[in-house]
């Protein structure tokens, strides 16, 4: 067979790992199509990093995010993003999940609106887990997929199964196994780049996408970028321009200014924003890690009801229903407990009073972490949504300043409170070293941004000196150090996911924890392990 001319004169990816098993997914076309993705659009991708780093540099330097001067014309300006697709009108409850291949028909049957299959925050992206997710999503888009457990359970998608929504990876992460002329591919076209190559036309002729989440984002400049991966993807593919829906995650503190901005950037195909709670709270850490008087209490205290957390909710849904897009809740960390009643009625009462909180101020629909948080979450949608959405719900009662965005909320550290970051930072790397994304521990759902935030919280309590426990005792390195050893000594004779790796994660949060700077993201130095 003739080799494509392209190929000849530019180079196609070049795959470093052992690609055995995945020639029907790292296709000669596919890895072309990939490559041209990565030579159009990788400039501006590292252009909005450096911009990312100029502007935390202001932010370190004292300055504060700020609603743009420069864009207040969109703010103040009448417009709306084009229709929602019927697929997408009612989306009152979705399940979250990795791209695993049981998971993936676990949630495709859970009786959620929507499935959205997570290439992000609950994913270690191994070169296996990213490519067993492409082939994974390929069989379910096809009607293939199914599954046999090893004690012989098998596992096919049912009727009516959930639309599947997807998410990439952020702007940030490379992709070290996916290379062009020496370069690494940006993660989030790797992944959107082979799943719309295999999918796109079979969903498009379905009427079932191809649809996308949109992680991390930190400008409306990245949203326009997606936008404009999308719409070059749309002419090669000959699908019709905007046919791809994005619902974009504000869960970064500069997103915060730029909502309208952000949905402008992507209006032809925007459906909604999310409210990605986890990462944000992590966002709000690490933008203003240089500001001391902005630390928050400990991650138990920072619930949805604070504050600067109602005011970027409401700010959420008020802008999303202005423009006729939806407005997503998120994610209830509380997960089913096994073997104990009253404490699994306690869970789920918790996650009730998350998504009526969120259903009542006007969200059109929310996340669960679980199968058995399906019926829960639906049936508060049920009661106070009973239309598909709630677009009528304008919310222009919202009034949203500046200072309320960026206010920290009152609180405590407590000696338990800097316990437990150290124990799920600790136990959270070690089985994200291992290749898992998403684990429970305490019986709360654990990913990478929740992670993130136990971590950026000890780094902010330990650098900015002088801070105390209630009892007046420090909060000190001496201290950190003691729990890092003594809970890694735990998890080395434990049978919790990632034992093997926990002297690898110990020595990895260590070191981000003692560095004089806070890193940028933990799954950065942590990728190179993987
Ligand atoms: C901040 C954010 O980004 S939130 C979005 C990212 N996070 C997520 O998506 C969370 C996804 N959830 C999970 O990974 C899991 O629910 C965990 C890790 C929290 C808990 O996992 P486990 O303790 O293994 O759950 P558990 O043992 O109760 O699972 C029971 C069954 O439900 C299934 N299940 C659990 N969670 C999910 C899910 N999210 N999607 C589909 N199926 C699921 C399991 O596969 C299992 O199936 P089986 O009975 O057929 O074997
Ligand atoms: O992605 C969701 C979040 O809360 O972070
Ligand atoms: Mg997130």
């Amino acid at each position: 067979m003739a080799v494509p001319q392209e190929r000849l004169e530019l180079g196609t990816v070049e795959i470093h790992a052992d690609a055995a098993g995945y020639a029907g997914i790292l296709t000669p076309a596919a890895l072309d199509f990939l490559a041209r993705l990565h030579r159009r659009f990788e400039p501006t991708r590292q252009q909005l990093l450096q911009a990312r780093r100029e502007r935390q540099a202001g932010y370190d330097a004292g300055g504060l995010p700020d609603f743009r001067a420069g864009t207040a014309s969109i703010r103040a300006s009448e417009w709306t993003v084009a229709p929602i697709p019927a697929a997408l009108q009612d989306r009152r409850v979705e399940i979250t999940g990795p791209v695993e291949r049981k998971m993936i028909i676990n949630a495709l049957n859970s009786g959620a609106k929507v499935f959205m299959a997570d290439f992000e925050d609950s994913s270690a992206p191994t070169f296996a887990n990213q490519l067993d997710g492409q082939l994974n999503l390929r069989d379910a888009v096809n009607g293939t997929i199914g599954f046999t457990s090893p004690e012989g359970k098998s596992y096919r998608v049912g009727d009516n199964p959930a639309v599947l929504v997807v998410r990439p990876r952020g702007w940030h992460l490379h992709d070290k196994f996916f290379g062009v002329a020496g370069e690494p591919m940006a993660g989030a076209l790797v992944d959107f780049g082979l799943f719309v190559f295999h999918n796109a036309l079979a969903l498009h002729g379905h009427d079932r996408g191809p649809y996308f989440y949109l992680p991390k984002l930190e400008a409306m400049e990245e949203a326009a970028l997606w936008d404009a991966v999308m719409a070059a993807t749309e002419e090669e593919l000959q699908l019709p321009l905007g046919s791809m829906k994005a619902t974009a995650l504000i869960e970064t503190l500069p997103a915060a200014f730029q909502m309208h901005e952000i949905l402008h950037a992507l209006r032809r195909r925007a459906v909604g924003l999310n409210c990605g709670r986890w990462d944000y709270i992590f966002s709000y850490l690490k933008t203003l890690r240089g500001h001391r008087d902005r630390l928050l209490p400990e991650r138990g205290q920072v619930q949805m009801t604070v504050p600067f957390l109602k005011a970027y909710s409401e700010l959420l849904i008020q802008t999303c229903h202005r423009r006729g897009a939806f407005a997503m809740g998120g994610m209830a960390a509380q997960i089913p407990i096994k073997g104990d009643e009253a404490a699994n009625e306690a869970a789920l009462a918790k996650v009730r009073a998350d998504k009526l909180r969120e259903v009542k101020a006007g969200h059109d629909g929310t996340w669960v972490a679980h199968p058995a948080l399906v019926p829960v979450a639906q049936a508060v949608f049920d009661e106070y949504m009973p239309a598909p959405n709630q677009l009528g719900v304008l919310r222009e009662d919202v009034r949203v300043s500046r200072e309320q965005l960026l206010a920290a909320p009152a609180g405590t550290v407590t000696r338990a409170g800097f316990d437990n970051n150290v124990e799920v930072c600790l136990r959270y790397t070690a089985a994200w070293l291992d290749g898992l994304g998403c684990v429970p521990i305490h019986h709360l759902m654990e990913d990478a941004a929740t992670a993130e935030i136990a971590r950026a919280q000890l780094w902010q309590w330990l650098h900015h000196g002088d801070l105390q426990f209630p009892d007046h005792a420090p909060i000190d390195f001496a201290l950190f150090d003691h729990a890092v050893a003594a809970h890694t000594h735990r998890l080395r004779d434990s049978r919790h996911p990632g034992a093997a790796r926990a002297d690898a994660a110990a020595a990895l949060l260590s070191a981000m924890t003692h560095a004089d700077q806070l890193g940028d993201f933990l799954t950065l130095p942590a990728y190179e392990q993987l």
